[in-house]
């Protein structure tokens, strides 16, 4: 797909079936866009930044970082610089990512758990690409980072897989996992929590009343339902499927989050198992923004960025937007052999959440019933059945 031409029908996160291509008229351009000097550089734009030693004091001013960031004309991404122990928790996980990735086929057949979708564990070649082939440049593996069990009981297991089923570790392969994932995943929700709090701040100082109840942070803070993915990009000469090579969706399709919040780690490039520096100055994020442009964005790698889903945009009545992004393969020379690992911590309300929906949404209204009352794991039921099954 070319840059600036719409997205496309398709998506990729959790629940993978969940997330959802969006093409929607924006009002300005983002500010600081640095064109680069060759043609077929695309713009490219850093991240607004907040240092941890601001995001972590409750009661101070952030409101005009998170509406530059995250409002109404931001690029509904925003990044934390300085997070104590993080630039080492981060490198640690997505080293071990290639490690996942290369294990024998029969074990990573073992770490599937199909009954949920491939929402846990290892998943490859399961999520359908923009050209409804199945995407085989990536493998992921899904964990929930806080709670092993999110409950015992069998009816909400069965009708919540995505979202209650166990956790599954490769205890004997790769038991340094379990340890990076659970710590990477509680950093991130620590951090994102920082973050929802100054969110919250911002959408009561914007005339959003009663926002009490659905406080970002304390929607977050009260789920079981958060999910870590550890992502592993083929270097594309591996991958089974040519085409699409070149877009700027090569690497990962369009999708827009559809939870509460994502965090999100500057991906690590390797060569023969050795860290390399990107390749491909064209190779990485790219968001579309609101007034239709498509924009590489990057962010420090020592800095840790969040992202707003679907349901805080609607939750915020538009104070807080979400915006769709893909990844970009690099496509030079050098590139040849060339892995990417990220970790993504996908905040989102408990499946129990009561969800107090607007009148007006600007997406998925003919799933809401006529009281605007719906729990976060029903809406999440409705929403697959609507990509699904054509069902409403
Ligand atoms: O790989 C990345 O940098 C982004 C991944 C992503 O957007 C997702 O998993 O939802
Ligand atoms: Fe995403």
């Amino acid at each position: 797909m070319e840059a600036g031409s719409a997205v496309g029908a398709r998506s990729t996160w959790p629940p993978a079936v969940l997330n959802r291509d969006r093409d929607r008229d924006r009002a300005r351009a983002p500010r600081r866009v640095r064109c680069r000097a060759a043609a077929a550089m695309p713009p490219s734009v850093r991240t607004v930044s907040i240092p941890f030693a601001d995001l972590k004091e409750r009661d101070r001013d952030l409101s005009g970082k998170i509406e530059e960031g995250l409002g109404p004309n931001g690029l509904g991404i925003i990044s934390i610089s300085d997070v104590p122990d993080f630039p080492a928790l981060r490198r640690t996980l997505l080293r071990l990512a290639p490690r996942v990735a290369n294990l024998p086929e029969d074990v990573k057949k073992e770490l599937e758990d199909p009954d949920s979708r491939y929402n846990f564990g290892w998943s490859h070649g399961k999520e359908k690409l923009e050209s409804g082939k199945l995407d085989t440049f990536k493998g992921s593996y899904y964990a929930n980072p806080i709670l092993d069990v999110p409950t015992t009981d069998d009816v909400l297991v069965s009708r919540y897989p995505s979202y209650c089923r166990p956790n599954i570790w490769p205890a004997d392969h790769l038991p340094e996992l379990e340890i990076a994932f659970k710590a990477l995943g509680k950093l991130m929700l620590e951090v994102g929590l920082m973050l929802a709090r100054h969110c919250d701040l911002y959408v009561m100082q914007h005339g959003v009343g009663q926002y009490d109840g659905e406080s970002l942070e304390q929607t977050i803070s009260r789920s079981r339902c958060h999910k870590g993915r550890l992502l592993y990009y083929f270097p594309r000469q591996f991958s089974a499927q040519k085409e699409g090579g070149d877009s700027v969706s090569s690497w990962c399709g369009w999708h827009t989050d559809h939870g509460s919040l994502t965090g999100l780690t500057c991906g690590l490039f390797m060569k023969n198992s050795v860290e390399v520096p990107c390749p491909d100055s064209a190779a990485g994020l790219y968001i579309r923004t609101r007034d239709n442009r498509v924009v590489k964005v990057t962010f420090g790698e020592e800095e840790l960025a969040y992202q707003i889903g679907e349901t805080t945009e609607i939750l915020s009545r538009s104070r807080l937007c979400a915006t769709p992004h893909c990844v970009q393969a690099p496509s030079s020379e050098n590139a040849s052999n060339v892995e990417r690992s990220t970790f993504a911590m996908f905040m989102q309300p408990d499946w129990n959440e009561t969800l107090n929906f607007p009148s007006e949404i600007p997406y998925h209204q003919e799933l809401i019933p006529p009281n605007g009352a719906l729990t976060f794991g029903e809406y999440s039921e409705r929403l697959v059945n609507k990509y699904y099954e054509g069902k409403t």
